[in-house]
């Protein structure tokens, strides 16, 4: 099931896809394509970095998960350091606990000396107008919030400083856009290579990222795709 419920600033309208068609384009685009989930990672957290510079005012802190969400905001919180953003890290769980990308994505941080802690008293002292970066469920998201997830999101949403959703506000339903629970409420989401059906009644502005699958994945799926995005690495949607 695909639906045109997106349009670029030029009007042009852009497919929207479920959680099940956007986890098929990623299966495809790494095992059939060879493309590497890290090189798709790569370009959201640049992006993501991108936008969050774009917002914020002062400090950042990036809240990021044990999925390839919480990966894409580790590498955002390297690009932002990389660019002497003051940021810090607050894991969902101890970081001995993670695994796959976002472990990868940690050890580097570490290296960098980047400040990495975990559990929801770490959102205890944050500044005022400290920005937040979301990125601690995306379309992974299965069932209700469970604890822990359920109070993160309730202080990120506590909290007085611009937030900054990856590629769905956590706690959305990336199929329905229905909060399953506690959902984060954004100022922006940056959403990656094509809109959910459920971002369509999101709070806040949508940016699509480019992550750079190539258009034989969409096509291989039959998902109609005609690149959006002109000369730019990520644009603006509206409905
Ligand atoms: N092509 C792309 O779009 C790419 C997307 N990327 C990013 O990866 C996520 C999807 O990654 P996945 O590992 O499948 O899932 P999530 O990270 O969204 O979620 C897993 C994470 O969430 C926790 N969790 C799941 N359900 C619940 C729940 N009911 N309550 C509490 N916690 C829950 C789970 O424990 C895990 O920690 C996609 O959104 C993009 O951001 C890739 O980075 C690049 C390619
Ligand atoms: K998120």
């Amino acid at each position: 099931m695909s639906r045109n419920s997106f349009r670029t600033s030029t009007g042009r309208s852009v497919t929207a896809v479920t959680a099940d068609e956007m986890r098929d384009v990623d299966r495809d685009a790494v095992e059939d394509v060879g493309l590497q989930l890290l090189q798709m990672m790569e370009n959201a957290g640049r992006i993501l970095a991108w936008h969050v510079r774009d917002v914020r005012e002062s400090d950042v802190v990036v809240v990021a998960g044990n999925g390839g969400n919480g990966g894409g905001g580790l590498t955002c919180a390297r690009h932002l350091a990389n660019r002497d953003v003051p940021v810090r890290v607050v894991l969902d769980r101890p970081s001995e606990e993670l695994s796959g990308a976002a472990a990868h994505q940690y050890h580097i941080l570490d290296e960098m000396g980047v400040s990495v802690t975990s559990g929801v008293e770490s959102l205890a002292d944050v500044a005022e107008r400290t920005t937040i970066v979301d990125a601690l469920i995306g379309y992974g998201l299965s069932g209700d919030v469970r604890p822990p997830a359920d109070a993160y999101i309730d202080r990120m949403n506590g909290l007085s400083g611009p937030t900054v959703s990856l590629d769905v506000p956590s706690g959305i339903d990336a199929t329905s856009g229905e909060p399953l629970g506690e959902a984060v409420s954004p100022a922006r989401t940056v959403t990656l290579a094509l809109p959910k059906t459920g971002l369509d009644a999101l709070a806040g502005k949508l940016y699509l990222a480019d992550i750079s699958i190539p258009r034989t994945v969409y096509e291989r799926l039959g998902i109609e795709y005609e690149p959006p995005f002109g000369d730019d690495d990520w644009i603006r949607l509206e409905q």
